[in-house]
C-alpha cells in the first residue's frame, strides 16, 4: 500500500521531491518544452502551500547527449509556473547542497542539480545498495521525507528513485498517484479493449502485445508505425529495401521472428496495415500491401486511407483504447495523417489512454485533445501495461527498513 500526500504531515517538513522534468533542450542548452514541468505543478504547489520545505531532485538527459544539461533553466521556468520563488543550486548532495536544503524555511523551494551529473545515478541498483550511494547517504540526513512524483522514470532502479524510500518515509506525489490509479487498473476498463501499438520501440511493443494477448486483456491489437512495418514483414510482405534497411539498422531484425511467433499464437486478434504511405516526388503516395514493394523502393512512413478506415471501424465498437507510439513519421506533414486520424478516432472511445513521450508531443503538435488520460511516461507506461512491477513503485510500497535495535 503506497502512502500519498494525504498521509504526509507537511508543515515544517523537509521533503525531497523526485520529479521527471527530462525535456527537450534547445540549441542554447536551455529548456525547450515545459510540458513535463507543468505536470508536477499540482504536487509542488500543494507541498509549498501546506508549509513544506521542498528540495526538488531530477535528471535531465543522459551522459554524452546534447540534452545532458543543468537544471537552472528548469528552475526558472518552474518558478514562473508555480508563481512562487524557486532557488537553484549547482550541487546535488555535497555540503553546498545540504546547506541549501537545511536553510529552507516553510514554503521554500530549491531545485538541486541534475542527479545524473553523478555517475552512480546512471547505474541501476537494488534498493538497499542504492541507499548506500553518495547521493542518498549525502542528502538523506537533511531530509525528513521523500516524495516520488517521477512516474516517467519509475522503470529505472536508480538511487534517486529507489534509494531514498529505503531510508526515509516515502510518499507518491499527485502525478504518480494518478498514473498508478489509471494504468494500474486497466483490467477494470470497459470492453472490448483495443491496443494501438505504433512508434519505433518495436521490442517493447511486442512485449506489450504478447503480455496483453496472453492475459486476455486485449480484444484487438492494431499495429502501425515501425511496429506495423515489422508485423507486415513477419506476415511475408516485402516492404522494400528502405523499410527493411531501417529496421535492420535500428537493431529490430530479430523482432521479425518474435512478431511472426505472435501472429501464429494470436493472429486473429492482431490487425496489420492494409496500405502504407511513401514519399514520391515530394508528396505522399499510398500503396496497398498487394502493390508492395514500392517500385522506387521508398520507405513506408505512415499507414494509408484503407488501414485508417479499417482501424476506425474497430475503434467505433471499442469500450477502451490504449495507444502508444505515433502511426507514422508525424514530424513530416506528409505523414502526420495517420497519427492525427487514428488518435482523433480514439478520443471518441469511452475510455482512451495514451502513453509515450513522443506520442504526447505529437498530439500537442497536431492539436488532438480529449483523451481520458495522457500518461507522462513512455517506457514506464509500457512497462505498467505489461503488469510488470516498476522498481521505484515497489520501493515506495516496501518502505524504509526498520532500524535494527542497537547492540548492547
Ligand atoms: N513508419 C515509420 N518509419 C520511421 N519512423 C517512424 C514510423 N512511424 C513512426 N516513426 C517514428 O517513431 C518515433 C516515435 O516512436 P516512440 O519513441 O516509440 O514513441 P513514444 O516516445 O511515444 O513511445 C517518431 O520519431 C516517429 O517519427
Ligand atoms: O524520458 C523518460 O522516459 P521516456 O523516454 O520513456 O518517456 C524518462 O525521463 C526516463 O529517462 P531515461 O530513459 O533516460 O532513463
Amino acid at each position: 500500500m503506497i502512502e500519498t500526500l494525504d498521509d504526509l504531515d507537511v508543515e515544517g517538513t523537509t521533503v525531497g521531491v523526485r520529479v521527471d522534468v527530462n525535456s527537450p533542450i534547445g540549441d542554447d542548452g536551455t529548456l525547450a518544452d515545459d510540458a513535463r514541468l507543468r505536470a508536477h505543478v499540482d504536487t509542488l504547489s500543494e507541498l509549498l502551500e501546506r508549509g513544506g520545505r521542498v528540495a526538488v531532485l531530477a535528471h535531465q538527459g543522459r551522459p554524452g547527449g546534447d540534452d545532458f544539461v543543468s537544471l537552472e533553466s528548469h528552475a526558472e521556468r518552474l518558478s514562473e509556473l508555480l508563481g512562487h520563488p524557486v532557488d537553484y543550486v549547482d550541487a546535488t548532495f555535497g555540503a553546498t547542497a545540504r546547506e541549501s536544503v537545511r536553510t529552507l524555511g516553510n514554503g521554500d523551494c530549491v531545485v538541486l542539480e541534475n542527479t545524473r551529473f553523478y555517475s552512480e545515478e546512471y547505474m541501476e541498483f537494488e534498493p538497499d545498495r542504492a541507499a548506500e550511494t553518495h547521493l542518498v547517504e549525502g542528502l538523506a540526513p537533511v531530509l525528513d521525507a521523500y516524495v516520488n512524483d517521477a512516474f516517467a522514470a519509475a522503470h529505472r532502479s536508480q538511487p534517486s528513485l529507489v534509494g531514498f524510500p529505503t531510508v526515509l518515509p516515502g510518499y507518491a506525489g499527485r502525478v504518480m498517484e494518478a498514473e498508478l490509479d489509471v494504468l494500474g487498473s486497466i483490467e477494470e476498463t470497459p470492453e472490448p479493449r483495443v491496443y494501438v501499438l505504433g512508434g519505433a520501440k518495436v521490442s517493447d511493443s511486442i512485449d506489450v502485445a504478447w503480455s496483453v494477448l496472453e492475459k486476455g486483456l486485449a480484444d484487438h491489437v492494431l499495429t502501425a508505425g515501425v511496429v506495423g512495418n515489422v508485423f507486415l514483414i513477419a506476415d511475408g510482405v516485402d516492404l522494400g529495401d528502405a523499410s527493411s534497411d531501417f529496421i535492420y539498422d535500428q537493431g529490430y531484425w530479430d523482432e521479425i521472428d518474435r512478431a511472426a511467433d505472435l501472429l501464429d499464437a494470436h493472429g486473429e486478434h492482431i490487425a496489420l496495415p492494409r496500405d502504407v504511405a511513401v514519399e514520391r516526388d515530394g508528396d505522399r503516395h499510398e500503396l496497398g500491401v498487394n502493390a508492395l514493394p514500392p517500385e522506387n523502393e521508398e520507405a513506408a512512413m505512415d499507414i494509408g486511407e484503407s488501414t485508417l478506415a479499417y482501424y476506425e471501424r474497430i475503434l467505433e465498437d471499442a469500450g477502451t483504447v490504449i495507444l502508444n507510439g505515433p502511426a507514422g513519421v508525424f514530424e513530416d506533414e506528409n505523414f502526420e495523417t495517420g497519427t492525427r486520424r487514428l488518435y482523433g478516432a480514439a478520443t471518441d472511445v469511452d475510455t482512451s489512454i495514451v502513453g509515450g513521450g513522443d506520442t504526447a508531443s505529437a498530439l500537442r503538435r497536431l492539436g488532438v485533445e480529449g483523451f481520458s488520460h495522457v500518461s507522462t511516461g513512455g517506457g514506464a507506461a509500457l512497462r505498467m501495461l505489461t503488469a510488470e512491477p516498476l522498481p521505484a513503485v515497489t520501493a515506495l510500497e516496501d518502505g524504509p527498513k526498520q532500524q535494527q535495535p542497537a547492540d548492547d
